[in-house]
């Protein structure tokens, strides 16, 4: 993994590298450009407020993925009543998307089996969606009688990643996507979409931008009204997060229908984050308590901790709607439910605390 994680950076230290460079170029022009007096004042720290204090956005909402990304890789199944109650604790946080199972085969992802009991057991709240992933036409059929309303259809960037995952190629995938999008669509539910790797992959290293592009503008063409740009193993830093968005900006891709989805396997979650929300995004995935990791990608730690992140906006003066102590709530009731300690920062510190 570690190499992954240098070949990623050495694959965007040459974005960065020009950055660098152009802005040095600038700030010399600058300098020479004027008096001795001008040149001075030019060599003192540039007086200009931060970045984050211009560009960043006033909302932002969460998409909770803890019921379904952070319980898909639980080695011993989670009871049904256990997710009811932990859906309807992240509800009353205030959280307005929770997505909440999967409609997969139960061979490949048992833990999601009882996908049909769980969405009709929830206590649904007006306002609120509980989109559930769907892989085909099968899974579709079946959340339709289960009532959804809104759907997740899942794509990758990595060729081998797609194979591992769904068992069959990009382009088989984004064919299978597209006919569950127009069936979707025609019975009235939303379709929200996924890409994963968008900088690394577990089993083909750095993954191109432009790649991440393609599958992007693919999804939105099937009528995705977000896509949700996911580093499934956590290997981005800040500048290969940065060179990723990019590329997707430049193929024409609004930032209003971006969201990002980080697992923080490195640490590198809530850098990666602010990264994208200087950059545009309003629209962040996270999981209560960190939980989290997709079976096919082996080595990967949990999503960002919604806590983490609700404080860190929080701090930065950033809505969410939603409240740090029952989201503590719903976060401690599923760790003492699978009996396994919390990976939120906030959620350990705040409980030392009390
Ligand atoms: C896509 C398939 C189904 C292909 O799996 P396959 O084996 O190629 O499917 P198939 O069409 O050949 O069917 C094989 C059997 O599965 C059944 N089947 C087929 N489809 C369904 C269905 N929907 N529901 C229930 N059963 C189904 C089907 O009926 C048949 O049953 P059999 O005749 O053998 O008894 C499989 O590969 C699969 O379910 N994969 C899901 C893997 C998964 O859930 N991964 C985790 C989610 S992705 C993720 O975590 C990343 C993300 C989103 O969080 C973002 C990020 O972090 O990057």
């Amino acid at each position: 993994m570690w190499e992954l994680v240098k070949s990623v950076a050495k694959h965007c230290a040459h974005n960065v590298l020009l950055a660098a460079t152009a802005d040095t170029e600038q700030k010399y022009q600058v300098g020479v450009s004027q008096s001795r007096e001008q040149s001075a004042a030019a060599a003192a720290p540039i007086s200009r407020p931060p970045v984050s204090l211009v560009s960043l956005p006033r909302r932002v909402r969460i998409v909770e993925v803890g019921p379904r990304d952070g319980l898909q890789n639980e080695k011993t199944i989670v009871p049904t009543p256990v997710k009811i109650e932990f859906i309807n604790r992240l509800t009353r946080s205030g959280l307005k998307t929770v997505e909440c199972t999967s409609f997969v085969s139960p061979k490949w992802v048992p833990q999601m089996a009882d996908h049909s009991e769980v969405l009709k057991g929830i206590a649904k709240v007006p306002g609120v969606s509980y989109p559930v992933l769907v892989p085909n036409l099968k899974g579709l059929e079946s959340a339709l009688a289960a009532g959804v309303e809104e759907i997740a259809i899942f794509g990758a960037a990595s060729e081998s990643f797609s194979r591992k995952n769904i068992n069959c190629s990009i382009s088989e995938s984004l064919a299978r996507f597209g006919a569950v999008a127009q069936a979707a669509r025609e019975k009235g539910v939303r379709v929200r979409g996924y890409v994963s790797c968008v900088v690394g992959c577990p089993y083909e290293g750095p993954i191109a931008p432009a790649a991440v592009a393609r599958v992007t503008k693919t999804l939105l063409d099937m009528g995705c009204y977000e896509v949700s740009l996911g580093d499934t193993i956590g290997v981005g830093t800040p500048g290969t997060f940065r060179a990723m968005l990019q590329a997707v900006l430049d193929a024409h891709v609004p930032v209003h229908v971006l969201a990002v989805h980080c697992h923080d396997t490195y640490g590198q979650a809530l850098a990666n984050i602010l990264t994208s929300l200087q950059m545009g995004v309003t629209v962040v995935d996270s999981a209560a308590a960190g939980l989290g990791g997709c079976p096919y990608a082996r080595g990967a730690s949990g999503n960002v901790s919604t806590e983490d992140l609700v404080y860190m906006l929080r701090g930065m003066g950033i809505e969410t709607g939603v409240d740090l102590d029952l989201l503590l709530d719903a976060a401690d009731y599923i760790c003492a439910q699978i009996d396994r300690p919390t990976n939120s920062k906030v959620g350990r510190a705040l409980c030392r605390k009390s």
